[in-house]
């Protein structure tokens, strides 16, 4: 199959069974443009997290093909193209300390040590964690460590970001600040979460997937703000959707 060159993700067809159960996703397809920003919903259990994996070649497909910028997934490769930013920031922080472990993944790339530096201190300021530099990452707050985990994974620049639940276990001031970094950031973003208040303020598109089948696509308006769709797949519209502030003349 060729890719289609103005798509960063390209996804045929794309099955994927855990070992001995029914199958978890059913023939996926999904083409994202380069700087879109894709909320990706469904009630638990609805593959989400699955779909993720496959895209980050942690898992290998039943069916189908994953292009990412052009170049097949392939499982069990490391790609910096794509960045996965994990549902919990424990199972990625690792260094003795904030700097270290921004670092490690530059430091990977084979890059020289300016470029290292530059990357690392860019990334740190984007995420507002500078002044953590020394601290060790297993002494942070549940919303620092995100913001670090955020860090060392764009200081390798990826083209393409991936969120599994950002949000989860935030207060209101680490949730609005990470809406902000979301909202401000240049690479694509593919996001899940149950947030969906979140996912209204920083995607322009949203898909659904139900028992691991994608059942709608769309602007992220259109599909949020649908009840009979939101609802017959288990979700609730939004409440800023269902109750919109009234316009101040
Ligand atoms: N390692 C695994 N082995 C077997 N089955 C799994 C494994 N991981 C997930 N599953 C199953 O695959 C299905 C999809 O799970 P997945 O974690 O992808 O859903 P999700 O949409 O991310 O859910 P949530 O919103 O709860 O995080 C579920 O039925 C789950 O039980």
């Amino acid at each position: 199959m060729t890719p289609n060159p103005d798509r960063v993700i390209d996804i045929q067809n794309l099955s994927f069974t855990y070992d001995h159960r029914a199958r978890t996703l059913h023939f996926i397809n999904l083409e994202v443009a380069i700087g879109q920003r894709v909320g990706v919903i469904g009630s638990n259990g609805s593959g989400k997290t699955t779909l993720f994996h496959l895209l980050c070649g942690l898992l290998q497909p039943s069916t189908g093909s994953i292009y990412i910028s052009q170049q097949p997934v392939i499982p069990g490769a490391f790609s910096p193209t794509v960045g996965f930013v994990f549902q919990n920031p424990d199972d990625q922080l690792f260094s003795a300390s904030v700097w270290e472990e921004v670092a490690f993944g530059p430091g990977n790339l084979g890059l020289d040590a300016e470029d290292i530096q530059r990357r690392v201190h860019q990334a740190l300021i984007f995420t507002g964690t500078e002044h953590l530099v020394t601290s060790p990452p297993h002494h942070l707050s549940g919303g620092q460590k995100r913001m670090v985990a955020i860090a060392s994974i764009l200081a390798m620049e990826p083209e393409v970001m991936i969120y599994d639940e950002p949000s989860a276990n935030l207060d209101l001031r680490a949730r609005r600040r990470l809406i902000q970094l979301l909202q401000s950031s240049r690479e694509t973003l593919l996001l899940s979460s149950h947030d969906l208040e979140l996912i209204r303020e920083v995607c322009d598109r949203v898909i659904v997937l139900d028992q691991g089948h994608l059942v709608a696509d769309g602007a992220t308006a259109d599909i949020l703000g649908d009840r009979s769709l939101m609802e017959g797949h288990g979700l609730e519209v939004p409440h800023s959707l269902r109750f919109p502030l009234p316009l101040v003349h």
